[in-house]
């Protein structure tokens, strides 16, 4: 169980997403969604009769049926039946969106035999599509432009962890080919995210990762980057303790990046690959990990221990769409909310860079949102329009 951190921390008040609204994206994430995730999991690894019945179950569990406990065995069983209490026995779409899509995936893990006593413990179900990705040819691409890295702004570095993120596994299922077609960044607040840095330099930078391959290579670049600066003296990486949301970064997936980068052509790719491999020996580049990173909640409700780590950086660079959602809450707010009003209780100053790939939305001008409303396009979650949003904490 957490120790809850003590906190005084106001935020207004906003509509809960819940996915029990046919025709809304939440709705359309698992009865549309999941199925085909399901599907591909169920073919990519050889799953015996027993792994591929539970994993079909909890399909039928969490679109028609009701809520059930795990096991007892689980190990997190009793931080979950807490974590569910008033929601046992009720259909999955009554519970919040965020909380129900954090408890399909730890149920997909349990329905997999991860955490069991079995030869599938500790099996990735999503490593097979994460492998493809990291051996693609986009990353070759990515790896090749590494080769005029001197040339590189800090702003390109930015941009392309940012739009990284465009591509995760589990947004391309339903997706087609990933947010395709032009791209708009709506909120870009990047300058003051590098005056911060410039104005406080050697400091602790905590990143909070989100989907390996695609995304977590330019977010290892954009690291390298700031120890190299002086920007950063010690950077923080927090990935994911367990497989989560298809693609989500873990431990053995920023290994198998920095390996990549160290085999990779060009040669300034390898020497980012030879610089992070050092710093993380060095400790300049500190890979962690915490629970509460599968937790189905917001990080305001982050624990004590959690809250002081963060609590000690410059900045956090908080990375992707359901990081995002954590950050702000997973609540229908009014698009025009400041960034600082939600996000303001986190305990260091805050970069979100998010691709949007749900409802949530802050920190948005009047007019752009009539803009995009009158629109015929699913802005919020066509994952073609992004944002760079900073809140200082002072
Ligand atoms: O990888 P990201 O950017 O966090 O996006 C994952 C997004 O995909 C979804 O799970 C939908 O499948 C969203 O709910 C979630 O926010």
């Amino acid at each position: 169980m957490f120790t809850p951190r003590e906190v005084e921390c106001h935020v207004p008040t906003a509509p809960v997403i819940r996915s029990n609204v046919p025709g809304s994206f939440a709705w359309s994430v698992f009865h549309e969604r999941h199925p085909e995730l399901v599907q591909r999991v169920l073919r990519a690894l050889p799953y015996g009769p027993g792994e591929r019945a539970r994993v079909e179950q909890l399909l039928a569990e969490s679109t028609s049926g009701v809520l059930e406990p795990l096991p007892e065995s689980a190990q997190d069983g009793a931080q979950w039946l807490a974590w569910g209490e008033g929601l046992w026995g009720r259909p999955w779409g009554e519970a919040p969106f965020l909380w129900a899509e954090s408890y399909f995936y730890r149920r997909l893990l349990e329905a997999t035999g991860y955490f069991g006593a079995g030869a599938w413990r500790g099996v990735d179900p999503f490593a097979p599509f994460k492998a493809a990705e990291l051996g693609g040819a986009s990353v070759d691409e990515e790896l090749a432009a590494l080769a005029d890295l001197d040339g590189l702004q800090a702003e390109v570095l930015v941009a392309s962890a940012l739009w990284g993120n465009r591509a995760d596994l589990s947004f391309q299922i339903t997706a087609g080919v990933a947010g395709a077609g032009a791209s708009e960044l709506l909120v870009d607040e990047g300058a003051l995210l590098w005056a911060e840095l410039k104005h406080r330099p050697g400091g602790l930078v905590c990143l909070v990762a989100d989907n390996a391959g695609r995304e977590l290579l330019p977010d290892l670049v954009l690291i390298d980057f700031l120890l190299r600066q002086g920007l950063a003296g010690r950077v923080v990486l927090y990935v994911k303790p367990q497989p989560y949301f298809v693609s989500d970064a873990t431990m053995d997936d920023v290994l198998a990046t920095v390996e990549r980068l160290r085999n990779a052509q060009p040669d300034a790719a390898r020497e980012v690959g030879r610089r992070l491999w050092q710093a993380m020996r060095g400790g300049e580049l500190d890979v962690r990990t915490h629970a509460f990173f599968c937790a189905p909640l917001p990080y305001r409700e982050m624990p004590a221990d959690l809250a002081a780590e963060f609590g000690a950086a410059v900045m956090t660079v908080m990375k992707g769409d359901l990081n995002y959602r954590r950050l702000v809450g997973d609540q229908l707010w009014p698009p025009t909310t400041a960034f600082g009003e939600v996000a303001g209780c986190f305990p260091s100053s805050v970069a979100a860079l998010r691709t949007l790939k749900s409802d949530v939305i802050v920190g948005m001008d009047e007019a752009t949102v009539s803009r995009l409303d009158g629109s015929d396009e699913a802005w919020r979650t066509s994952g073609r329009h992004a944002v760079v949003q900073v809140s200082v904490r002072t």
